[in-house]
């Protein structure tokens, strides 16, 4: 997109926040008593939306304890204020710090399931938290507890519900800004990175585990705020209020809505609280009627209703067969004055077994800093293996090695990168829900997750490096001939650009070392050529280069050394020249696919450039 037309899409932006702020603050005048109290209650519902929107839609994470949440923020407040006799202010302090910590408990189990298995804890623990308020005395049992006071704020009479409805707009406002700059800056797109795809996020210095935490936290954040705002307000609680009926409305709101923006989520709260308002004779069919709606929704527009314009914007350009842009050329990195240090790579003895099969066995190899390694061998000898196991994805069974001198075995794939390690991987593993820049962005930023503490306390330090990052990616949009790309979804663009994008983005990082998995794969044969001068660069730049590759005539001209595997065993190593002539090389490899002639045209070929 334009500067020009960014600036106007900002502008159109702007213009309509500023007029729904408007609307929503003449919005009592128009309201008797009653009709405050729905919209009273629709933004305690929106509040809670945005929290799941967060976590399901931005993160990625099945949570299906949102209303237990909004319960424990709830029940925490009225017991405070009730049986403590604490004051309001300090029990709603306690009361999200004890949502906090549930969120932190409930987030426990999505460090290792993932998915619908996550749905499942998470609901379980949400009816376990509703069986316990049903039975226990301290939360008033099946009554639940009454008398809950409203905050008091510079003597404002918050029990009267349009006054009330000022001081939840003013939370829902503060709630609302932080969720957007959250989601567009940096610790948001980390979230949206390990939604799309955990194992590439990892891969570009995204601590999965940490942001899947952080994910439920932020959720049980909002669900705690709700629950305050909504126990002030009805001053009554119990535990149907927080029923799982309720949850899968809370549910049915965020995925018509489109739970993947924060807009979409409001839009679906705000909708389906006024709808259950005016089918609350009709409870039963209502309920049917989410259900349908959900469904056609799911199959139909699994973006929701904010996801609507994109989804025609896109099918319109599609129509016109309207090209996105032009692929520039590649601008190569600045070359390397003297001897390059780091990014060597020793790996000695290293075993990796599938159940009974032997996927490495005792594979010992040693890259020296600055040198361009080709790994090759038939399908199935193990080669992405190796890669997986030397970038963290994979435990060993046996085994030692270094990256750089230190240690790399039991390091997490994020803890690697951040030490230097880049990679791209065979099935190209873009962030298909971001785009190019985004992409690029992503791993770009290097920062570690204990500056996230600037989101609460400092914004702008946030600020400030989110432009650090723009121009930084901006550079390097540039660098790889990508600038016309740079808001395109990278499924809408060719294989080759795609594949390109990967290469710009493992390069985002500033790596030591790059392992290339298949980089070739897919590419027509202007395209390799390109690729042959672009890692070339990358490699006069100080990087050190793994590559595994099918494509010999790439590998031999490109390549310092070579290694052959063969089911999971190195059966020989050295150069192009001398590897192509082993007999063993041949039989198990090159056979037909590849003579030796044209492995050496490839290598004088080489020699001759
Ligand atoms: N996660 C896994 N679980 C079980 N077996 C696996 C797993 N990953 C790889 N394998 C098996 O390990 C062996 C080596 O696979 P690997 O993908 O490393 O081979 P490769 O040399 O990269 O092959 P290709 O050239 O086709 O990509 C294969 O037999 C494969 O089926």
């Amino acid at each position: 997109m334009s500067t020009l037309l960014r600036n106007r899409s900002t502008t159109a932006k702007v213009i309509a926040v500023a007029a729904i702020a408007v609307a929503a603050w003449f919005l009592p005048y128009g309201l008797d008593g009653y009709g405050i109290h729905v919209v009273n209650i629709a933004v305690v519902f929106a509040l809670l939306a945005v929290g799941l929107g967060l976590a399901m839609g931005v993160a990625g994470q099945i949570n299906l304890a949102q209303v237990a949440f909004f319960g424990i923020g709830s029940y925490a407040l009225a017991i405070f204020t009730t049986s403590s006799g604490l004051g309001v202010w300090v029990s709603a302090v306690l009361a999200m710090l004890a949502t906090a910590l549930a969120g932190l408990f409930v987030g426990i189990p999505a460090l290792r399931v993932q998915s619908h298995y996550l749905g499942i804890v998470t609901l379980g623990l949400a009816l376990a938290f509703t069986n316990w308020v049903t039975n226990a005395q301290i939360a008033g049992g099946a009554s639940g507890i009454n008398g809950i006071p409203a905050p008091p704020l510079f003597g404002i009479d918050l029990t009267n519900e349009y006054l009330y409805y000022y001081f939840e707009l003013i939370v829902f406002g503060l709630a609302i800004a932080f969720a957007g700059f959250l989601v567009r800056t940096a610790l948001g797109r980390r979230l949206r990175a390990i939604r799309d795809d955990s194992l590439a996020a990892g891969s570009v210095g995204a601590p999965v585990s940490l942001l899947r935490m952080t994910a439920f936290l932020t959720a049980s954040v909002y669900g705690g705020a709700a629950g305050v705002l909504y126990a002030g307000l009805i001053h009554y609680i119990a535990p149907e209020s927080f029923s799982v009926a309720n949850m899968f409305l809370l549910l049915a709101m965020v995925i018509i809505g489109g739970r993947q923006s924060i807009v979409g989520c409001v839009i679906g709260a705000i909708a389906l609280s006024l709808v259950r308002e005016a089918l609350v004779d009709f409870s039963v069919y209502a309920q049917l009627g989410y259900g349908t709606v959900v469904v056609l929704m799911v199959v139909f527009a699994p973006t929701g209703l904010a996801g609507l314009p994109q989804r025609i914007r896109a099918a319109v350009q599609r129509r016109r067969r309207r090209q996105a842009g032009v692929l520039r050329e590649f601008r190569p990195y600045e070359r390397a004055t003297g001897r390059v240090a780091s990014g060597s790579l020793e790996i000695s003895g290293i075993t990796k077994r599938f159940k009974g099969l032997r996927a490495l066995d005792d594979v010992t190899l040693s890259v020296a800093p600055g040198e361009i390694r080709g790994i090759v061998g038939p399908n199935g000898s193990g080669k992405t293996t190796l890669f997986n196991v030397i970038s963290g994805i994979y435990t060993t069974g046996g085994g030692t090695a270094s990256f750089s001198g230190r240690p790399l075995i039991g390091q997490r794939p994020h803890q690697l990168s951040r030490q230097g390690m880049s990679r791209t991987f065979q099935n190209l593993r873009l962030f298909g829900q971001m785009t190019v820049e985004e992409n690029l962005l992503v791993a770009l930023d290097r920062t570690p997750m204990r500056s996230a503490w600037q989101y609460v306390v400092w914004p702008i330090g946030i600020w400030r490096h989110e432009r650090r990052l723009r121009r930084a990616a901006a550079e390097l949009l540039d660098r790889f001939g990508l600038t016309d790309f740079a808001d395109a979804a990278p499924r809408s663009l060719p294989y080759g650009i795609q594949r390109r994008v990967e290469l710009a983005r493992a390069m985002a990082a500033e790596p030591s070392l790059l392992l290339l998995d298949e980089p070739a794969a897919g590419l027509n044969g202007q395209e390799v050529g390109q690729l042959r001068e672009i890692v070339r660069s990358i490699r006069d730049s100080g990087v050190t280069v793994v590559l595994i590759e099918h494509n010999m005539g790439l590998v031999m001209s490109l390549c310092d050394r070579v290694t052959v595997l063969a089911s999971g065993r190195v059966i020989a190593e050295g150069t192009p020249a001398e590897v192509a002539v082993q007999p063993e090389v041949i039989e198990a490899y090159l056979g037909d696919s590849f003579s030796t002639a044209e492995v050496v045209e490839a290598v004088e070929t080489e020699a001759l450039q």
